[in-house]
């Protein structure tokens, strides 16, 4: 979904026939923030959706598996009251009222990304595909429409691996998992990265028996390794088998939507429901990319430059189909930045350096910048244990840390915290690489007791202290304090 609120804007009144100073292909994350920005800049916006706008996030994304994911983690935390005296007896789930919340959730966020929240920012939708047919000309399901720049942002859809016999067995993935109106009996998720982990714990907490299937040698491969080592203890905890490292060699079907995964090691997973999620590739074939002359790269990827132009000087492109993280706050940045240089002829560019990634698994896994282990020459990994941030002991959270990339001066290059809630805790984290802040600077901020700020507030003054036990820093304190003692003596 996307943050904008509701605003009017007055649409420029031109003649019937002029070209749309921007057309705009898709009506996800991308392609509305995209459009609302440049019509806030007074251009004439032409938004074309194929489908609903909203796009992947609010629809099958972000909104509902966050929806989900909270009814799970009610199920587990009933299920887990007896770690502090309480009891719940008899948890059941109701799978149908679950999915109710969901759509709930889905259909209370839907009018900020509407038709009419377009139209209110000026901006004219059409329901429609598009199709390039020319630099500066394409179709909306045959109709001719010109256009003086486009921004193209057709997101991307979940990847299916050539997996033999894969076919032959109906799956599903994130798209079509929405539509489930019974609880899986046995799911077995192919892929253990953000959509993988976060599904899993969710159906094996509403009662699902669930293995996930991770080819790398771990889950959430992409992440600093003992945030990945908590997740994997914490989904066994929830009763998820992990099986990691090995491929997978064939799917047997034992039934429409049922069979058994033969991983590379010889072993059997079998399921009733499978759920493939292995990434997602970009949307960018059938559109008449190459007829407008915009060249993808060889993963299907639109290639941009750091303006976010593409090979067509007219045509932008933002969102999941670049090659840049897939994740809606980037999409929506992207966007704004995409359309602000096309409009108005700036020289906005993307930078990449401290883009905020959260896994909304329990614990949250939140990490943003330079990684635990692509640590700089000369720069450190400072780290804090929930095991001492008061606030995870009182609710016996205790499993989450901080970790912090600093370099020699002690600037923040990059954070990882994992935890309840370390989404939120990321901000400050994010906040000071973009600004170069150090250590020393967080050290020097008050932060409210207890929260799980603690967490880093205290990796980085543990920071400032190990800085302080240098032997130069040292000896100069010590001289200082010498002259202050016979400072304060002297009039004895
Ligand atoms: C299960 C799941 C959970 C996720 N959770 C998170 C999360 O917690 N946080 C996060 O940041 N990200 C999350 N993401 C990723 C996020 O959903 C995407 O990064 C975001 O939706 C990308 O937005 P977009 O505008 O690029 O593409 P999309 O939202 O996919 O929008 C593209 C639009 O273009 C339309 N379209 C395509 N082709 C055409 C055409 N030819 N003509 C007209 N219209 C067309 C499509 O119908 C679609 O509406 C999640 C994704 C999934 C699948
Ligand atoms: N919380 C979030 O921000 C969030 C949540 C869900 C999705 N997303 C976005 O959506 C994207 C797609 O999510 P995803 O989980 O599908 O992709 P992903 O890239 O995060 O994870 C896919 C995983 O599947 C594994 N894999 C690939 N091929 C495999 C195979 N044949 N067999 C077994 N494992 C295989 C990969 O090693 C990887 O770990 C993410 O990259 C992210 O950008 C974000």
């Amino acid at each position: 979904m996307t943050t904008d609120r509701p605003t009017t804007h007055p649409a420029p009144s031109v003649a019937p026939d002029e070209p749309w100073d921007l057309l705009v292909v898709g009506g996800g994350t991308a392609g509305i923030v995209g459009a609302k920005t440049a019509a806030r800049l007074g251009s004439r916006v032409l938004l074309v959706e194929r489908e609903r706008t909203g796009g992947d996030c609010l629809w099958t994304g972000c909104v509902p598996s966050k929806a989900l994911l909270a009814a799970a983690g009610v199920a587990a935390g009933a299920r887990g009251g007896h770690r502090f005296g309480i009891d719940v007896v008899g948890v059941s789930v109701d799978f149908a009222k679950v999915m109710e919340h969901v759509r709930g959730a889905i259909a209370h966020i839907a009018p900020v990304d509407s038709v009419e929240a377009l139209g209110q920012a000026s901006v004219s939708v059409r329901t429609g595909t598009v199709r390039f047919t020319g630099p500066d000309v394409a179709e909306i399901d045959g109709t001719p429409v010109r256009f003086r720049q486009a921004l193209v942002a057709t997101g991307a859809s979940p990847a299916v691996p050539p997996v033999p016999g894969l076919d032959e067995v109906e799956h599903l993935t994130s798209e079509t998992v929405w539509g489930l109106s019974e609880l899986p009996a046995q799911l077995v998720v192919l892929g253990g990265g953000s959509i993988g982990c976060e599904l899993g714990q969710a159906f094996a907490r509403l009662g699902s028996t669930v293995s996930v299937v991770e080819g790398a040698a771990r889950i959430l491969p992409r992440e600093d390794p003992l945030a990945a080592a908590a997740i994997a203890h914490a989904l066994a905890e929830d009763g998820v088998e992990l099986h990691t490292g090995y491929g997978v060699a064939r799917v047997e079907p034992t039934g429409r939507a049922a069979g058994v995964l033969h991983l590379e090691s010889g072993q059997r997973v079998p399921f009733s429901c499978l759920l493939v999620a292995v990434g997602r590739s970009p949307r960018t074939s059938g559109i008449g990319l190459a007829e407008a002359g915009v060249e993808v790269d060889d993963q299907g990827c639109v290639v941009v430059d750091d303006l976010l132009r593409t090979t067509n000087p007219r045509i932008w492109a933002a969102g999941d189909l670049t090659g840049h993280p897939q994740l809606t706050h980037l999409a929506g940045v992207h966007a704004s930045l995409a359309a602000s240089n096309a409009i108005l002829g700036v020289r906005r560019r993307v930078d990449l350096t401290a883009v905020p990634r959260v896994t909304f698994t329990d614990p949250e896994v939140a990490a943003v910048g330079v990684g635990t282990d692509e640590v700089p020459t000369g720069s450190r990994v400072v780290g804090w244990s929930h095991t001492h941030v008061d606030r995870a002991v009182a609710e016996g959270e205790p499993a989450g840390f901080a970790r912090l990339v600093v370099d020699g001066r002690g600037r923040v290059l990059g954070a990882t915290v994992v935890g309840p809630r370390a989404g939120e805790t990321l901000g400050e984290l994010t906040l000071a690489i973009t600004q170069g802040l150090t250590t020393r600077d967080l050290a020097r901020a008050t932060h409210a007791y207890p929260t799980y700020n603690d967490g880093p507030w205290n990796a980085a003054i543990s920071d400032v202290q190990e800085q302080l036990r240098r032997p130069a820093t040292r000896r100069a304190l010590g001289v200082l304090a010498r002259v202050r003692r016979w400072w304060v003596s002297r009039d004895r």
